[in-house]
């Protein structure tokens, strides 16, 4: 298997590559070459499998015998032995036609564990392998800097720095990364939005020279590998439900800010996974409903909301998409990507646009909907929503599919965000591993959203001995 980017400008490599490019060197996305299909005999077959076994059977279609099998399966039963579910990913009936894919039973409670356990593995395997060194730059809206960090923190030879938006990420996410104190973990809180933080590493990156000289890696979903990992649950969930619903086509419900969720179901689809449609769920930072429904991807005002993961305007995996759509045309994505960056937006024409629609539904929820939403699950059904999966749960509601079989994603665990909870008049519990995190004390810098100050700390942190 090769990889390329989605602007052209990148000779094809192998994955290990493409797992230490990150974003790539021509500015663009690394995706597969060709993607895997999988034949429907092969589907069923691979029904039966444990978590476990079945992501080593997705990932190996990517890795292509660059990492030994048996190396390959310690690596990825490493990554999951760590999760306190033993299904991993279960998924929950909450009502007819009505499911939830919990994604939260990772060390950090959120999705990002998912790939991210796999990443730090990845990530130590090939220091270990090849001796290069490991030194990651990363941006969160609140949910991948944790779990991120989780990844690797005490792996050797790595050391990671993590920008997050300052005040603008919960409570519990702000603990979570802000109480490690480890040398090797720089947490910096900017004077900005997420936005801020994911143009200023995707301009670090760009530096070559600088990217070059200091061994910088990416553990968002610019790399690839994190879209791989998340593309396993859409098929898990497939199966599971499959076992007790007749279904043709799975829809999926999918709260989403980077776009990089959903579009690890959009790979699945691909692949040959029988999924409907791919509902798209915002909130009130709504670039990618905007652009589902009309054709207009521009991003707006930025709004504080209490799903603050998703507070994102431009989505970085937005482009692997457009690579696609563009029927994996380099040369129209880059005329596009030059367009959004001279005038701050892209159109597409009603062709594309009714494309874009076979595949996606959209909805841009409210803040009050999104709080009405945990208050009526939680009265009808018992199950509290995080307001992440409030989102997808109410999107999925507004759509024109609710008759229809639907998985939402639950993209975390409500004791992350009790900001919403509360409002709900909720009390919840926190699991012990949260409760803690009350009692530390943290360790974080603020500094302004600016390139050279955010490039003086990581010479610091990544010149410093281990
Ligand atoms: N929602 C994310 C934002 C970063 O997205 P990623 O998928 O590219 O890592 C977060 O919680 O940090």
């Amino acid at each position: 298997m090769k990889y390329i980017s989605t602007r052209g400008n990148v000779n094809e490599i192998g994955f290990i590559d493409t797992v230490l490019m990150g974003l790539a060197t021509d500015g663009g996305l690394l995706v597969p070459e060709q993607i895997p299909h999988i034949p429907a005999e092969k589907l069923q077959s691979m029904s039966k499998l444990s978590y476990q076994e079945l992501a080593y059977e997705i990932i190996s279609y990517y890795v292509d015998g660059e990492i030994p099998e048996n190396e390959l399966k310690e690596l990825i039963n490493k990554s999951y032995g760590t999760f306190r579910h033993p299904e991993v990913t279960p998924v929950q009936k909450i009502k007819d036609n009505m499911y939830v894919l919990e994604l939260f039973h990772g060390p950090t409670f959120a999705f990002k564990d998912v790939a991210l356990q796999f990443l730090g593995n990845l990530y130590s395997y090939i220091a270990k392998k090849t001796g290069v060194t490991i030194n990651i730059l990363g941006a969160t809206s609140g949910d991948t800097g944790a779990s991120a960090i989780e990844g690797v923190r005490g792996k050797e030879g790595i050391r990671i720095c993590i920008l997050h938006p300052h005040g603008k990420v919960s409570r519990v996410q702000e603990l979570q990364m802000t109480t490690v104190n480890d040398p090797t973990v720089l947490n910096l809180a900017i004077e900005g939005t997420f936005d801020d933080g994911q143009r200023i590493i995707k301009e670090i990156f760009a530096d070559l020279e600088f990217k070059e000289k200091y061994h910088l890696r990416a553990i968002n979903s610019i790399n690839f590998a994190r879209i791989l990992a998340q593309t396993v649950y859409y098929f898990y969930a497939y199966f599971q439900v499959a076992k007790e619903q007749d279904i043709k086509n799975l829809n999926f419900s999918v709260p989403t800010g980077n776009f990089g969720d959903i579009f690890a179901g959009y790979l699945a689809k691909r692949m040959g996974l029988p999924v409907g449609k791919l509902i798209v769920a915002t909130n009130e930072n709504n670039i990618l409903e905007r652009f589902i429904k009309d054709g207009v991807y521009q991003p707006g005002e930025f709004r504080g909301t209490y799903s603050p993961s998703m507070d994102i305007q431009v989505a970085s995996n937005f482009e692997r998409y457009l690579y696609y759509l563009l029927d994996e045309n380099p040369s129209a994505v880059r005329e596009l990507m030059d367009q959004f960056k001279s005038e701050g937006k892209i159109v597409v024409g009603e062709e594309l646009l009714r494309q874009v629609q076979v595949d996606f539904a959209a909805h841009g929820v409210r803040n009050e909907e999104c709080l009405q939403t945990i208050k009526t699950y939680y009265a009808d059904t018992n199950y509290l929503l995080d307001p992440h999966t409030s989102c997808g749960v109410a999107a999925y509601e507004k759509s024109s599919i609710p008759n229809e079989v639907c998985v939402t994603l639950s993209t975390a665990h409500p004791a992350k965000f009790n900001e919403a909870i509360e409002l709900c008049n909720i009390e919840q519990t926190y699991p012990e591993q949260i409760q803690q995190l009350f009692d530390k004390p943290q360790f974080l810098e603020v500094v302004r959203a600016d390139n050279e100050e955010i490039a003086r700390r990581l010479k610091k942190l990544f010149s410093s001995a281990q």
